[in-house]
């Protein structure tokens, strides 16, 4: 970990990260969308038990990489709820 030594130096660094992190959502909104080729109604888009399985791996993950599990469950539950969105949007053009 980089121990920083100005406030511009730690902003430096949220930044850099946020640009890796928006590149890494582009990527995953592709995929999700492609989910939508794969399901038959709107309840297959939801998918709940699929949801509660990324949950619970990405909090797995957040254990063993010491990230904060909250933060982690929060995001993912709200980008996740964002990603359906788009996905049915998907899946309503392609019916
Ligand atoms: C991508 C899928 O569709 C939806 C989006 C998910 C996600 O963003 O991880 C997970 C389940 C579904 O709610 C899928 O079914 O795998």
């Amino acid at each position: 970990m980089i121990e920083c030594n100005s406030i511009d130096e730690v902003r430096n660094n949220i930044n850099n990260i946020d640009e890796q992190i928006v590149k890494l959502i582009a990527q995953r909104g592709e995929f999700v969308k492609q989910a939508a080729k794969f399901k038959k109604d709107s309840d297959a888009v939801k998918a709940p038990k699929r949801v509660e399985e990324v949950i619970n791996k990405v909090k797995d993950l957040a254990k063993s990489t010491g990230a904060n599990e909250e933060v982690v469950e929060n995001v993912y539950r709200s980008m996740i709820d964002s990603f359906i969105n788009a996905e049915m949007k998907e899946f309503e053009k392609l019916k």
